[in-house]
């Protein structure tokens, strides 16, 4: 039986805790601020297509709301990349090694088409703030700067030295931000004990007959590839057409390979471990099948497989997203191109993704040109004597007391932190929100929006991180009775 597990208590902080109360003027000063972020359209388009406007007024703006963190004498506060923002917050313990909180400046895209209220209005509504960013990601970055500034003002003073990195790149590859960043830090010589980024978050109504909601530390990330198909022919007049054109052969060759999903790799991993976490949390017989995956393994790997949400989880995906061909309505096209953008599952390579799309195309009329490509992340460390891991799980249990489980995931998409694995074995992507599929279809999507509530316990939930982090005890090891 677990008898201990996780930190040691808090007994060598030698400061007293700063409660993580907000009086109303503070809590109505902080919605505000998340607000005005929302307001103001830090659009990503495409790498060369950033609203550079946007990126400077928010950096004027965060020097506005949050001056205490810009005034302070143990930040060094340095502008990256033109738009990023990287800040040293300077501990009073310099053995303790640093660790870093990561957030992202950039959005996506909003047309206003099927939003109920302007997408970049920061409008409250029934106790929502609406506009993109609010999940994806000006919350996680407002909170970041708003809970430091709060602990500041109380006249905080950590022990152990952090870093804020805030890229203004990330929702198109994030070079110029995060990476530059990252590679500042080591010319510098940095390590890090540890990252924490978006990319995961408290799941609500995920898994069926999971009624209870569960915390989903992200512990790696997919790999991905962008690949371009093209397909070439000869040109000619559109009334004697070819038995074949670019546009058919393109067509014919892009439907293979979204009918034909790729290998599911159920089996072993951060998913295995998450369910097995998770099978008693689950009502009869799923229980006992969760609790047996030595037998039912096929059975649940269908089962994933079922779901837009859960499928990902299991497999590489191919999305297919782009694509072009045709100059004129009575020409035949010499050149049709598509874009597929795969997401590869962390028990495949890059090079084994390609292999298996050109199986199926299974055409060498389609030329492939991969445009960028990178295998899936590491898996960070989860276990007792990980400390980012065991920091995000004791302060996961403070605040949202109500959540029994926190397990690590895999995240489907790819964020900034993956520029960082030059500086730490352990990085963690985890939005400490509740995450309903609705809301997970907001993201990139319309009406994306949070609460109120959920906000400003995002704020307190860093609050307490921040002076957990402060913990000089090494994470405890298991122990165990007979
Ligand atoms: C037990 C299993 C339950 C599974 C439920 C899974 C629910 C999903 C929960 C959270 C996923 C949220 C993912 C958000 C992070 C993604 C951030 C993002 O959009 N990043 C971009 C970055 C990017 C990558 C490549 C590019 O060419 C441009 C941008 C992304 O598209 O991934
Ligand atoms: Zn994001
Ligand atoms: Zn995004």
């Amino acid at each position: 039986v677990s008898r201990s597990k996780g930190l040691r208590g808090t007994e060598s902080q030698r400061e007293p805790r700063i409660p993580s109360q907000f009086s109303q003027e503070q809590r109505i000063a902080m919605k505000e601020a998340l607000k005005g972020a929302i307001q103001i359209p830090t659009v990503s388009f495409s790498p060369k297509e950033l609203n550079t406007t946007a990126l400077a007024e928010f950096g004027e703006y965060i020097r506005k709301v949050f001056p205490t963190v810009f005034h302070t004498s143990f930040i060094r506060h340095e502008v990256v990349g033109n738009y990023s923002h990287l800040f040293t917050i300077k501990g009073s313990d310099p053995s303790m090694q640093p660790y870093m909180l990561l957030a992202h400046i950039d959005v996506v895209p909003a047309p206003d088409k099927g939003w109920d209220v302007p997408p970049f209005s920061g409008l409250e509504r029934d106790g929502f703030i609406y506009g993109r960013g609010t999940l994806d990601n000006k919350n996680s970055l407002m909170a970041i700067l708003q809970a430091l500034e709060l602990l500041l003002i109380r006249n905080y003073i950590p022990r152990r030295s952090f870093f804020i990195a805030l890229g203004h790149d990330e929702e198109v590859s994030g070079i110029n931000g995060a990476q530059k960043i990252s590679a500042l830090l080591q010319a510098r010589g940095v390590q890090l004990a540890f990252v924490v980024d978006e990319g995961s978050f408290i799941l609500d109504g995920f898994l069926p007959n999971l009624k209870k909601p569960f915390a989903m530390v992200s512990v790696s990330e997919k790999g991905a590839i962008n690949l371009r198909l093209q397909v070439n022919m000869t040109p000619g007049h559109s009334s004697a057409p070819p038995k074949e054109t670019s546009i058919g052969i393109l067509a014919a060759a892009v439907s293979r390979l979204e009918q034909t999903p790729m290998p599911n790799m159920f089996g072993s991993g951060p998913l295995r471990m998450a369910l097995e976490q998770l099978a008693n949390e689950f009502p009869f017989p799923t229980n006992i099948v969760l609790n047996n995956l030595w037998l039912f393994r096929p059975l649940v790997s269908r089962l994933m497989e079922r779901n837009y949400v859960t499928n990902p989880m299991v497999r590489t995906t191919a999305a297919l997203t782009m694509f072009n061909a045709g100059i004129k309505e009575n020409v035949i096209p010499p050149v049709a191109e598509a874009i597929i953008n795969f997401r590869i599952h962390p028990a495949q390579t890059v090079q084994e993704v390609l292999k298996l799309a050109k199986d199926i195309v299974a055409d060498d009329r389609v030329q492939f040109h991969v445009l960028d490509a990178f295998d899936p992340l590491p898996i960070s460390p989860s276990d007792d004597q990980a400390l980012g891991y065991q920091l995000l799980r004791q302060t996961i249990q403070s605040v949202f007391p109500e959540v029994n489980i926190v397990a690590p995931g895999t995240c489907i998409g790819n964020t900034d932190s993956r520029h960082y694995l030059n500086l730490t074995t352990g990085i963690y992507r985890f939005n400490p929100v509740y995450l309903q599929p609705q809301s997970f279809s907001s993201i990139h999507g319309i009406n994306e929006k949070i609460s109120v509530e959920a906000y400003e316990t995002q704020v307190k939930f860093i609050f307490e991180f921040i002076q957990n982090g402060d913990t000089d005890v090494e994470p405890v090891p298991h122990l165990h009775e007979l």
